[in-house]
């Protein structure tokens, strides 16, 4: 199993993010989240990845259990879960190839991050344009990164958490800031990859529709618990509705806290 989760709680002061929330998600699976806005999705990506720990309940991840790790282990762990972040994280200011070497920063430790982000070894250098190309932009290696698209960005930090040679890739809306075109084929990008490099994927979204497209398994959140767990087949127009009707109708903290 690449990720289980047994009963988990987590809870920030008295806001419940999630609550006895069991999932298990098996290898090479793609797994698409969701639910409105504040019903634990981000939460959920940040267990996984080992970011947060949880107040109650039984996790592990790629079958190691992070609060039993020493911090060399969980380095280790932590190289094998990429993750990419809602607004990316990208230095702007630098060359596309510096944003995606930045993907092996856990693994090669200080002193060769030093030297490599002076003089990157040809090979470094060419595992890089490999993942570029593979997102279909490898000709923009050499390019300042802030004079990409919106959507091209997108797509270096795709490769960036790819350079990292990860079990999971995990992201965290990545559909939101795109128009519905974008959106779509960034998706596609996410699944095909996954497919193809044998990848378990999990992507946090807003858009049902999309999500029904493009991914096999659907967990729907709401207020910290699975309301559904589905394939897009299965997936009843009630079970979407009562997960958005609920939006409106949530709990006025949900509101007002903030990551
Ligand atoms: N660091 C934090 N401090 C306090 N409360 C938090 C923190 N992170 C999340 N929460 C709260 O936990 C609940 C779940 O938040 P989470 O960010 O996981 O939801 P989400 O489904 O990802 O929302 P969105 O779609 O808006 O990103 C919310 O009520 C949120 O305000």
């Amino acid at each position: 199993m690449a990720i289980h989760l047994d009963q988990i709680s987590c809870s920030f002061g008295s806001t419940r993010a999630l609550h006895h929330l069991s999932l298990d998600i098996a290898v090479g699976e793609q797994v698409a989240l969701i639910g409105p806005s504040g019903c634990g999705k981000t939460t959920l990506l940040r267990l996984i990845g080992t970011q947060l720990r949880p107040n109650q309940g039984h996790l592990t991840v790629l079958d190691q259990n992070p609060a039993l790790l020493d911090p060399g282990q969980l380095r280790k762990l932590r190289t094998r879960i990429a993750m990419i972040p809602q607004h990316l994280g990208l230095v702007p200011n630098v060359q596309v190839r510096r944003n995606v070497l930045n993907g092996g920063l856990g693994t090669i430790g200080l002193p060769r991050t030093l030297v490599q982000s002076i003089l990157p070894s040809p090979s470094e250098t060419q595992r890089a344009f490999h993942w570029l190309d593979r997102t279909g932009i490898g000709e923009k290696i050499y390019d300042r990164t802030d004079s990409l698209s919106g959507g091209q960005q997108q797509r270096v930090a795709v490769a960036r958490a790819l350079y990292q040679e990860p079990g999971i890739l995990l992201a965290d809306e990545p559909t939101s800031s795109v128009d519905p075109a974008r959106a779509r084929d960034m998706i596609e990008l996410l699944t095909s990859l996954s497919r193809e490099e044998g990848l378990t994927l999990v992507v946090s979204m807003h858009d049902l529709d999309l999500a029904r497209a493009c991914f096999p398994r659907l967990v729907g959140l709401r207020h910290g618990e699975v309301a559904f767990d589905q394939s897009p087949d299965e997936l009843s127009e009630e079970a979407c509705q009562s997960l958005y009707q609920l939006e409106s109708s949530l709990p006025e903290h949900h509101h007002e806290q903030t990551d």
